[in-house]
C-alpha cells in the first residue's frame, strides 16, 4: 500500500538542551534526521516525504540530505510554533487522497514492518496508530499525592507514525482549528470527530529521542540491530 509522509522537523528540542535542534545530533555519526530520513527513503511504498523545518535549518537540512544521498523527493515547508502547526502546514500541500502517515523526525527506529501493518489496517480502518501497552503502574496525581490508581490493561503509550485517510485528516485538521483545539497527537484530532481510531501493536525500541539520556538508549537500540544484522 502506498502513501506519502508528513516529518514534523521543526521543534526547537529544548528538553535535550542542545543549543541546536536535537535532529542535527549524530548517532554512530549520522544525523538523527537522516536515520528518520533513510526509513521512507528507502521504503518502495513511500510516495513523498514532506519535512516541516524551522526557517534557520533549511540549508543544514538540505545540504544533509545532498550529503546522505536522500534520493527520494523531500519537500520542506515552514514549521510551525506547536508541532500540530508544523504539520498542518504540511498537510495543506497534499491536494490528493491516499494514505498519509505523520512521523515525527525524532523516532528514528521505526520499522518497515511496524509501517507495512499500519497501511493495511489504514486502509481498512481509516485511521491507525502505532503504540506499546503501559509498562508501568499508571497514577494520577495532583499537588503532589496520588488521586487515583489507574487500571492498567487498557493503557497504551502512543508513537508515531499515525496513519490517516488523507481526506479524514483534513476534516480533523480543520475542525481543530475551527475550535482551537490543541493535541499532543493527531489522531487525538480524528477522534474529536468521532471517527474511530485503530491501535496497531509496535515495540518499545521506537522511542522519541526527547531529552538527554535518550541518547544513551537510542545508541544501545543502534548496537543492538548491528549485532542481529552481523549475526550469521
Ligand atoms: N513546533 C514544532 C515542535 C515539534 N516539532 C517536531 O515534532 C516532533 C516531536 O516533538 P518533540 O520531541 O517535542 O521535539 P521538540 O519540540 O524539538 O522538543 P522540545 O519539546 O523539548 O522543545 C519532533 O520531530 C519535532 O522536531 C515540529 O515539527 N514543530
Ligand atoms: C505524537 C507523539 O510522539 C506521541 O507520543 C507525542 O505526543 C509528541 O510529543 P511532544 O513531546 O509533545 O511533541
Amino acid at each position: 500500500m502506498t502513501y506519502k509522509v508528513i516529518l514534523p522537523a521543526a521543534g526547537s528540542g529544548k528538553r535535550m538542551g542542545a543549543g541546536k535542534n536535537k535532529l542535527l545530533l549524530e548517532l554512530e555519526g549520522v544525523p538523527i534526521l537522516i536515520h528518520t530520513l533513510k526509513v521512507f527513503a528507502d521504503d518502495e511504498d513511500c510516495e513523498t516525504i514532506i519535512l516541516a523545518v524551522n526557517p534557520q535549518d533549511e540549508k543544514e537540512f538540505t545540504d544533509l540530505i545532498n550529503k546522505h544521498h536522500i534520493e527520494k523527493s523531500v519537500s520542506m515547508v515552514p514549521g510551525g510554533s506547536e508541532r500540530q502547526h508544523s504539520i498542518y502546514n504540511a498537510l495543506k500541500t497534499i491536494k490528493t487522497d491516499g494514505i498519509i502517515l505523520v512521523h515525527d523526525a525524532a523516532r528514528p527506529f521505526i520499522k518497515k514492518e511496524h509501517i507495512l501493518r499500519l497501511t493495511g489496517v489504514t486502509e481498512e480502518a481509516g485511521a491507525a496508530i502505532i503504540g506499546v501497552p503501559a509498562k508501568d503502574t499508571m497514577k494520577k496525581v495532583m499537588g503532589g499525592t496520588v488521586t487515583e490508581t489507574v487500571e492498567r490493561s487498557s493503557l497504551w503509550a502512543v508513537h508515531t507514525p499515525q496513519a490517516f485517510r488523507i481526506s479524514l485528516l483534513h476534516e480533523a485538521y480543520e475542525k481543530a482549528e475551527i475550535d482551537s483545539f490543541l493535541g499532543t497527537d493527531d489522531a487525538s484530532l480524528v477522534e474529536r470527530l468521532g471517527h474511530p481510531v485503530a491501535m496497531v501493536e509496535g515495540d518499545y525500541d521506537n522511542i522519541k529521542i526527547t531529552t538527554p539520556e535518550d541518547l544513551f538508549f537510542a545508541e544501545a537500540i543502534l548496537k543492538k540491530r548491528n549485532i542481529k544484522a552481523e549475526a550469521p
